[in-house]
């Protein structure tokens, strides 16, 4: 994760964690090598629907989509909306690259890097709906700064969304669940938690599909999971 440094509106501009695993099997690097490129958001300049779609359509943005399920989910149950996703991880990026492909999705970008990188580049206002699925949770004290959930990001994803827009964030991590809800009570400003009772953070919301990490944590290692979702004002 980037981390967010006082008196910086976005991030220290340094990626913390792996960003690649195994080696690539053939096609996996074929489709990095040449789908990848096709599909990236511009290098430079604003990221806007008409610049990446072709036309204006409701603008997603997944932070850190992993190995693209949630995105691939998303996307397909929304074609004619256009999805921005981010991701260091080659070999994630390259999972979910099988399955644009596979699935023949035209409406997803994929950055292979940073995801606060690209969101400064898209409009203010111009989101729909922004999603942070499990982030890395840096559980030190002493790390809590690399974490995304923290004011310069989260101001930023504010700017980002439009009135109405939504933010969909989700941990298995009581730290950063707790870290998270301290950040966002300092935001309510910007946004209004939609909630009216505990089983709407302890049940999965409908159109929210469990990823592998979340399966994983649930049944390999027991874990609650817990979902917020945030309505910008
Ligand atoms: C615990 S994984 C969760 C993946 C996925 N959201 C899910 O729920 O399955 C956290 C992901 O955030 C990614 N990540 C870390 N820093 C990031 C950054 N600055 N921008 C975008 N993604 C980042 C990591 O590479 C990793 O894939």
């Amino acid at each position: 994760m980037t981390a967010f440094k006082q008196g910086d509106p976005t991030t220290l501009n340094r990626l913390y964690g792996r960003s690649i695993g195994k080696p690539l099997r053939t096609h996996q690097q074929h489709l990095v090598d040449n789908l990848l490129p096709q599909i990236s958001p511009p290098a430079e300049g604003p990221v806007t629907a008409e610049r990446l779609f072709g036309e204006d359509c409701p603008l997603h943005f997944e932070i850190g989509f992993g190995g693209g399920e949630h995105l691939v989910y998303r996307a397909d149950l929304l074609p004619n909306h256009g999805f921005i996703g981010a991701e260091p991880f080659l070999n994630g990026v390259a999972s979910c690259l099988s399955q644009v492909e596979e699935q023949r999705l035209a409406n997803i970008r994929i950055h292979n890097g940073d995801a606060l990188e690209v969101l400064d580049r898209v409009p203010d206002g111009a989101l729909t709906m922004l999603y942070l699925l499990h982030p890395d949770p840096w559980p030190k004290n002493k790390h809590a700064k690399r974490r995304m959930m923290n004011d310069g990001p989260v101001k930023m994803f504010a700017d980002k969304l439009k009135p109405g827009g939504e933010f969909r964030f989700g941990t298995d991590h009581p730290v950063y669940l707790r870290h998270a809800l301290m950040v966002m009570r300092r935001h309510t400003d910007a946004f209004e938690w939609v909630v009216e009772g505990p089983s709407d953070w302890q049940n999965r919301p409908s159109g929210w599909p469990e990823t592998r990490y979340e399966h994983k944590a649930r049944t390999k290692f027991g874990h609650e999971v817990w979902y917020f979702r945030f309505r910008r004002r």
